[in-house]
């Protein structure tokens, strides 16, 4: 049977998480459409990056529940990047290449796509250096390039640009919005304000677990619907 074209639009139900007892994340529901990218913003603790990793499917919610359209198993078509890469301990090349390898691509395939993805990067001239050795912001520009070869429908990016100094955002960035622009459909955490007006193009906002807001970007930053996002907005302490 042919896969279904898209595995969006994402719903989520009630969903919640909870951890020893202390719930962290209660009754977000939420559709993400194909489109310009959708992100997450909230105070810290708010509960972005868990939201991000129950939608993943890398946390099990202890409520409600997530629905991707199609039939088709949505894991091989999304992708995550975290705050701190773990790389491995080998090439850049073979750091982009092992996920391919993981995902059944032939050894030609592979080596094609993995060069493509770290051109769009800017990382091609540094392909046979240790992964290691990277700045961090180019480690973080190997991430977004190692999930970008896995052309996935969906990429998860949890505060992407966290430890990078302006330089370096402003590659991640430009990166993030050619995938964008190339149909990825982009979800992402951030805490900077001035990343989420550059980038999203409606804004999730969490605050003490709950989703308060979700509407498009201009929308959002103009008129907040409610006073924990305006006093956020306003860069009053909010927590
Ligand atoms: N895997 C996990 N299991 C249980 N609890 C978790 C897990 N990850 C985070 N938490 C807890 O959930 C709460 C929300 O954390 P989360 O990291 O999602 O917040 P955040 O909005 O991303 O904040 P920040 O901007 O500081 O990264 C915190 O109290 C945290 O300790």
């Amino acid at each position: 049977m042919r896969a279904p074209d898209t595995i969006l639009p994402l719903t989520t139900e009630a969903l919640g998480f909870a951890h020893g007892g202390q719930p962290i994340l209660h009754d977000v529901s939420l559709t993400i459409e194909a489109g310009p990218p959708s992100v997450i913003i909230g105070p810290n603790g708010a509960g972005k990056s868990v939201l991000l990793r129950l939608l993943h499917g890398l946390l099990a919610p202890s409520a409600g529940r997530i629905h991707w359209s199609g039939i088709a198993d949505p894991r091989p078509r999304q992708a995550m990047v975290f705050q701190r890469p773990v790389l491995l301990r080998r090439s850049v090349l073979a750091n982009t290449t092992y996920p391919l390898g993981l995902a059944g691509l032939a050894r030609g395939e592979r080596d094609a796509r993995a060069r493509a993805a770290l051109e769009l990067v800017g990382l091609a001239a540094l392909a046979d250096r240790p992964a290691r050795t990277l700045s961090v912001g180019e480690q973080q520009r190997l991430a977004l390039g190692r999930a970008a070869a896995l052309r996935p429908e969906i990429l998860f990016l949890d505060e992407p640009c966290a430890s990078l100094d302006p330089a370096a955002t402003q590659a991640v960035e430009a990166i993030i919005a050619q995938l964008s622009a190339a149909g990825t459909k982009i979800v992402m955490t951030t805490h900077d304000l001035a990343q989420a007006r550059r980038l999203a193009g409606e804004a999730l906002f969490l605050h003490r677990g709950r989703l308060l807001e979700q509407s498009p970007a201009a929308q959002f930053f103009a008129h907040p619907a409610t006073p924990e996002a305006a006093a956020f907005l306003a860069g009053a302490l909010v927590w």
